[in-house]
């Protein structure tokens, strides 16, 4: 019982609280609070400021995850930022962008035609487009706009183009747009122009976006607009950020700012509506553009792309180095079709544009258009032209960069380099400009005796030259029938091209026209000298005639003319010198001579080598069998020389097809773990067989011999004891063998 009543009252000990330590700091500070509640509203804000500063922050976290940071895909220099300005017609679209231009590069823009690329900062062009007033064009050019400049006529009010070219942007995708109102000076009431610039705002606003950017140019001063204003105009181009579009970034596109036509002129001439071939210049977009990519041009149609080439940056950006703004220097602009900008970047080469004013000898081209185009690279010829002629220095190099046509690498293509000895210029140029032509006239007269070259005929020839160079320009017929009655002249002269002559080859090619100078019979000449020294004296009295003949080639038929009549007649003479020279320094072969000479040779050179041979034999040859004649000329060269290496060739359909399980079943006693009394009877079934076979096909005659045998011999009787005996050796043999085989395995198994 007392042990019961013992467990009933017992009571647990309370912990001894803490004394000391965070703990019993806590408690106490916990009761000096009087009761007051610990968190009593979780997630509450006990201080307003704090609340505030909540809140401003979880909104920049929800709109940071809003704008999902674009992938900026490009990679190097960016391409300009188009600025397009907009505007109903007479708005002061042509104005502002002069004004623009001016404050940019100090420069006047006499009028906007095509894109105009501007260097804005040290990291930014701008390329400013006028937008055309019909709505094909404001289609197209909301392609490719990063800025709009709506301009608004503020005297009148909006328009409809403007909100025609809203609705375009929608579709196309939407790029950063600012309004510009203009005409704000024709309100001579300032409180009406306060009012409608506040009226056109909200208009505006409720457009576009609550905010967006609308300027003011409140009127012009001598003919612009105020500098102050554009300037805060030009402050927030430069400054703007522009947000890619995905459409345009996964993209490529080229906003063309140059274009050339560079079909050749006598394709055009002959079908005006033939297939032209333009090159399109402009700056490349959004992505890289392959080769061969389908292409479609906005207006025209869809067109596949010839090819591409990367140019020089005719517009680059300025150097990297630091310093604050730009230097007057810097500040470059191309505007090709405006006709500013003082260099131009073709593919092979750089032209520097220079005002008639600044030039006396400027060419005045049929357009009127006074300007010169100095390719540099003619420099280098001028330097050639100053060493031959004495004239004025500034005069010469003027005139001759005038009429130079083409360019040096041009030249250099046409150009070759003559393998042959004895020539004393390794590289001849053929030249073929008005003024390279009298330089290769010139040669002509150092290689010639005068007197020919003052004969009417060499005159004759020059003059033709002339008039062929005349008529490469207006295409003229008489240059056809000049050329006919020269390709008479050559048939009538087959065998006298054996002198110094030149050709004049006239051609399209890479769209220009070209007069090829081609030194006729230079080659002929060197190698004639060599082995031929008879027909030269025939070649002086008709030298002038190949002049002649040499000055006006130009279509084809004329070319074969002259290759069937005197070319070839003269390449087959020298040839006949080249043959005989070769074949004296051949070196003896001795693969050849071991093997004969190589089958891969054509069958005709080997013949005319028989034929040859034959021909220096006696001729009875060729009454004989073909293999005596063959014996006659020894081994392998006389027979089997031309014969197809057979060991060359496998005959695939003999082998066998080892992946068949009944003929691997067939040999699998013939190895170590096979049973080779398996294979013994196999063997001697297949003898067996063979033997059979024999009987069925044992008859034959020799029909050499005349003698014949029998297959199945008569006397059965007398011939069974043979065989026997002779399987038995058989027998013997075999087993023999076997045994050999056997050992060999185990040696090779015991031995690795
Ligand atoms: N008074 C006044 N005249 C202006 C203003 N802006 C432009 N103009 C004049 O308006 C005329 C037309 O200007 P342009 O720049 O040719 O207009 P545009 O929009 O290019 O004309 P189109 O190319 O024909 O569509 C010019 O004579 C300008 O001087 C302006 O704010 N106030």
């Amino acid at each position: 019982m007392a042990i019961d009543s013992g467990t009933k009252e017992q009571s647990h000990k309370e912990h001894r609280s803490r004394q000391s330590g965070a703990k019993a700091d806590k408690k106490k500070h916990d009761t000096s609070q009087n009761g007051k509640k610990q968190n009593p509203k979780a997630f509450a804000f006990s201080s307003t400021v704090k609340a505030k500063r909540l809140q401003s922050r979880s909104v920049e976290k929800e709109q940071r995850r809003l704008h999902v940071p674009t992938i900026d895909r490009s990679y190097g220099e960016q391409p300009p930022y188009v600025v397009l300005v907009h505007g109903p017609p007479k708005v002061g679209k042509s104005l502002l962008i002069k004004s623009l231009v001016k404050h940019y590069t100090k420069h006047n823009l006499p009028e906007v035609r095509g894109p105009i690329t501007i260097v804005s900062g040290k990291q930014r062009r701008v390329q400013f487009v006028e937008c055309p007033n019909d709505i094909n064009g404001m289609i197209d050019a909301a392609k490719f706009a990063d800025l709009a400049l709506l301009l608004i006529d503020g005297s009148y009010g909006f328009e409809m183009e403007t909100f025609e070219f809203l609705n375009i942007l929608q579709v196309h995708g939407f790029p950063k747009v600012m309004g510009v109102l203009t005409h704000l000076d024709k309100f001579k009431d300032v409180k009406k122009l306060k009012k409608t610039k506040q009226h056109l705002k909200h208009r505006f606003w409720t457009e576009i976006y609550d905010g967006a950017k609308l300027f003011y140019l409140s009127g012009l001063i001598h003919g612009k607009y105020v500098k102050r204003e554009i300037h805060n105009l030009a402050r927030f181009i430069s400054v703007m950020k522009f947000h890619p579009l995905s459409w345009r970034t996964a993209h490529p596109y080229v906003l063309v700012d140059r274009f050339e036509d560079v079909t050749p002129p006598e394709k055009v001439r002959l079908n005006n509506k033939c297939d032209r071939n333009v090159t399109l210049y402009g700056y490349l977009r959004g992505c890289n553009m392959k080769k061969g990519t389908k292409i479609h041009i906005a207006g025209v149609g869809d067109y596949s792309l010839a090819g591409m080439t990367g140019l020089a940056d005719p517009c680059p950006l300025p150097s990297a180095a630091k310093k604050k703004g730009l230097r007057d220097k810097e500040k470059l602009f191309y505007a090709p079709m405006s006709g500013l900008g003082d260099l131009l970047y073709d593919k092979d080469a750089v032209y520097i544009n220079i005002n008639d004013h600044f030039v006396q000898f400027s060419n005045v081209d049929e357009k009127g258009e006074q300007q010169m185009k100095i390719n540099l690279l003619d420099i280098f010829e001028f330097s050639l032209y100053r060493k031959r002629k004495h004239q004025d220095v500034g005069v010469a190099l003027v005139k001759s960069l005038q009429n130079t046509k083409y360019s040096v690498d041009e030249k250099l293509e046409e150009s070759f380099i003559n393998l042959f000895s004895r020539k004393p210029n390794l590289l001849s140029n053929a030249q073929s400009d008005g003024k390279d032509t009298y330089e290769s006239r010139e040669e002509i007269r150092k290689i010639e005796p005068l007197e020919e070259y003052q004969s009417g005929e060499a005159i004759k020839g020059d003059g033709s030259a002339e008039e062929s160079n005349a008529e490469d320009s207006d295409g003229s017929e008489s240059e056809s029938s000049d050329k006919n009655e020269v390709a008479h002249k050559d048939a009538s002269d087959q065998d006298a091209n054996l002198k110094d002559h030149l050709k004049e080859h006239v051609e399209f090619h890479g769209g220009r026209s070209r007069r090829k100078v081609i030194f006729g019979n230079d080659l002929d000449h060197n190698d004639m000298e060599d082995s031929d020294l008879e027909a030269e004296d025939d070649g002086d009295n008709n030298n002038d005639d190949d002049i002649q003949a040499s000055s006006g080639s130009d279509s084809e038929e004329d070319e074969d003319v002259h290759e069937t009549d005197d070319e070839m007649g003269n390449i087959a003479k020298w040839k006949e010198s080249l043959v005989e020279r070769t074949s004296s320094r051949q070196t003896i072969n001795l693969m050849q001579l071991v093997y004969g000479k190589s089958t891969s040779m054509p069958t005709t050179s080997i013949n005319e080598h028989d034929s040859s041979a034959d021909d220096e034999s006696d001729g009875d040859d060729f009454f004989k069998p073909k293999g005596e004649v063959n014996k006659k000329h020894g081994g392998i060269e006389g027979g089997n020389w031309n014969i197809e290496d057979c060991s060359k060739f496998t005959n695939y359909s003999n082998f066998k097809n080892w992946k068949e399980e009944k003929l691997r079943e067939g040999i699998r006693d013939r190895f170590v773990t096979g049973d080779w009394s398996k294979a013994s009877q196999r063997n001697q079934a297949a003898e067996a067989k063979v033997e059979d076979d024999d009987a069925v096909y044992g008859d034959f005659e020799d029909l050499e011999t005349g003698e014949k045998h029998d297959g199945n011999p008569t006397d059965d009787a007398s011939n069974d004891a043979n065989h026997k005996e002779d399987d038995l050796a058989k027998e013997e043999r075999r087993l023999k063998k076997l045994a050999l085989r056997a050992k060999e395995i185990l040696k090779l198994l015991l031995c690795p």
